[in-house]
This record gives structure tokens, C-alpha cells and sequence, in this order.
């Protein structure tokens, strides 16, 4: 028998840009329902989502774990998705980790490996991923598949990478960190603290394109690689303006998760490739 109740979904981080659209995507998804409650930091308040008032809890002032642990009993079933920020990545997953909570976590930054490998020894259901957008996490699978059948193949070349992003974004993509990792195991010398970030109007609407009206949310990336002898080049480019390819991903994550959870699979940790090589994205 299908079960009909639909998924309760908390957004941290609902107040800023990408957890807001995520909790818009969640409302418009049939089968999944916003809950009333978030964590949030420094902005205690409540955010409309399209006509779900959701009260957002400081967590620097109240009982993050108190708060979810409650939810997680007055929603049972209840799934976490986490858009807040670099440095609240390791802290929060600890959180979602003790309370035995599944989530997904889109934020990029904070200590990866140790992210990874604390939330994989506990076993609890999770969904950990730097780009939930569908096309782009292919062609992120696409990078891996190449470098596993095909390491070394671009021995010699030279990368280049270029990321821009609006302003307000303070890290390094973490997609692009991703994808460099397959192009290192391509053969390329290349570390992540060379990747160009570019935050300036100016190289935006002008060298990158970046139409006008995105500025505040657009992911322009450009990832160069050329022969050492200057006769060969390729030139891979995702170009995404807004954040809707995100936030739908982000609600077939939690649909996966969801799914995962309740067939008690053997597996815990997950990433998008998973949710994309099952075909769990609309
Ligand atoms: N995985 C993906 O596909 C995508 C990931 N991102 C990532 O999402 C993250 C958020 O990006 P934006 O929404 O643009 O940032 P933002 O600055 O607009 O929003 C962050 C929100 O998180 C809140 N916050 C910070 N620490 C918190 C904590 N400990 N608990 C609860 N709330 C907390 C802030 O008060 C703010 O409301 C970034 O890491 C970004 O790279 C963004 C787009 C797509
Ligand atoms: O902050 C953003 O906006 C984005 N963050 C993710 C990243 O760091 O790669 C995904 C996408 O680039 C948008």
C-alpha cells in the first residue's frame, strides 16, 4: 500500500536564500509538507513561505537539539534539509547526527572529509552533496566516470577554472572543488586554491555574462584545459541563473532519503549521483 501521509520537512536556514527556496519548492511539491518550525541564526522571527508561517529559532539562543528532537516527535517521519552556512556545516551535522535525525545537506564548506566521515560512522540516513541542480550533478557524474576509466588522460595539460557567484557568497564552490577532484585524477596539477572566484559586477555582467538580473543568484562556471604545447584545448561550461534547479533537486533528495529510511537500506551515506543514478530526480 502506498503511504499517503505526506513527508514533514524542516529548512534550516529558511531565512536565507537558498533554504527559502527550498522551503517554496517543498510547499509546491505534492507528497512533502513544510513544517512550522526551522533552526536559524541571528534571525529569530517568522518567515512566510508562500503562506506557511514558519518560526525560526535562533539557535544562539535556544536549545537547537531541544527544538529538533521536539519536531521530530510532533513530526514523525521528519526530514532535515540544511542551507545555512560554511562555518555551521560541522556543527550542524553533529546536531542532526545526535539527535538521530536523517538530512540532506546542501551547504558547501566546513571540513568535508571530517563531515563525511563522522556522519558515515554513525549511520544515520543522510544526503550530502555540493550541487543538488540535476544537469549539473550529470555532468559532475560524467567528470568521475571519465577520470575512473580514463585517469591520466589529460596528463600534461594545463586547467583553469572560473567560478562566479553573487557577491554574498564567501567560499569557493564547492561543485567546482568536486569537479576538480576528477580532473586531478584526469592527471591535471591543479588545487582548488587556484579556481578564480569572481564576485565583482563589473567581470560579471562583462567578461562572465552574467545577465543583469541574476547578479544576486547565478553560478557561472568555466573549467579550461589546454595541451602543453598550446594546439589543443576543451572547454566545459555550466552556466545557471537563479536557484529553482537547486531547490527541486533538493525536494527529490528528501523523497529519496525518505524512501531510503524506510526500506532501512543497509547504505546510509549518500550522495546526488546516488539520488540521480536511481532516477529519483524529476
Ligand atoms: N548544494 C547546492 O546545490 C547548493 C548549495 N548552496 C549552498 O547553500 C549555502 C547557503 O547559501 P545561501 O542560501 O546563498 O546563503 P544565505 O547567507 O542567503 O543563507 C544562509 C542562512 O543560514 C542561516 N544560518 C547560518 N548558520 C546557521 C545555523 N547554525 N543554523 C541555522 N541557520 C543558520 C543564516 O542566518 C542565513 O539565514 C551555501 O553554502 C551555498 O554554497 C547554494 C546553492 C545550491
Ligand atoms: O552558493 C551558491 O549560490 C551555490 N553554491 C553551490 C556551490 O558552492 O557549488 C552550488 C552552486 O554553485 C550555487
Amino acid at each position: 500500500m502506498v503511504d499517503a501521509t505526506p513527508t514533514p520537512v524542516m529548512v534550516c536556514g529558511v531565512g536565507g536564500k537558498m533554504g527559502r527556496a527550498t522551503a517554496s519548492a517543498v510547499v509546491r511539491r505534492d507528497g512533502f509538507e513544510l513544517i512550522p518550525t526551522a533552526l536559524g541564526k541571528g534571525r529569530a522571527g517568522v518567515v512566510d513561505v508562500d503562506g506557511v508561517a514558519v518560526t525560526v529559532i535562533d539557535v544562539d539562543a535556544e536549545d537547537g537539539e531541544a527544538v529538533l528532537k521536539k519536531a521530530m516527535e510532533t513530526y514523525p517521519g521528519l526530514i532535515v534539509v540544511d542551507y545555512t552556512l560554511p562555518e555551521s556545516v560541522n556543527a550542524n551535522g553533529e546536531l542532526y547526527v545526535k539527535c538521530g535525525v536523517p538530512f540532506v545537506m546542501g551547504t558547501t564548506g566546513g571540513d568535508r572529509d571530517a563531515l563525511l566521515r563522522e556522519v558515515k560512522a554513525s549511520g544515520n540516513y543522510a544526503v550530502i552533496a555540493p550541487q543538488m541542480g540535476k544537469q549539473v550533478v550529470a555532468f559532475q557524474a560524467a567528470m568521475k566516470l571519465m577520470a575512473e576509466q580514463f585517469p591520466g588522460a589529460f596528463a600534461g595539460y594545463t586547467l583553469t577554472v572560473t567560478e562566479s557567484h553573487q557577491s554574498s557568497k564567501k567560499d569557493t564552490s564547492g561543485t567546482a572543488k568536486a569537479i576538480v577532484a576528477s580532473f586531478n585524477d584526469l592527471g591535471c596539477d591543479f588545487d582548488v586554491s587556484q579556481i578564480e572566484l569572481v564576485r565583482d559586477v563589473e567581470n560579471q555582467t562583462g567578461r562572465m555574462g552574467v545577465p543583469e538580473e541574476h547578479l544576486l543568484g547565478h553560478a557561472f562556471h568555466t573549467y579550461r584545459l589546454t595541451s602543453a604545447d598550446g594546439t589543443v584545448s576543451f572547454e566545459f561550461q555550466h552556466n545557471v541563473c537563479g536557484r529553482s534547479i537547486y531547490a527541486e533537486g533538493t525536494v527529490d533528495a528528501v523523497g529519496f532519503l525518505k524512501r531510503k529510511v524506510d526500506a532501512k537500506d543497509s547504505k546510509t551515506l549518500y550522495d546526488m549521483i546516488d539520488v540521480l543514478k536511481e532516477g529519483a530526480m524529476n
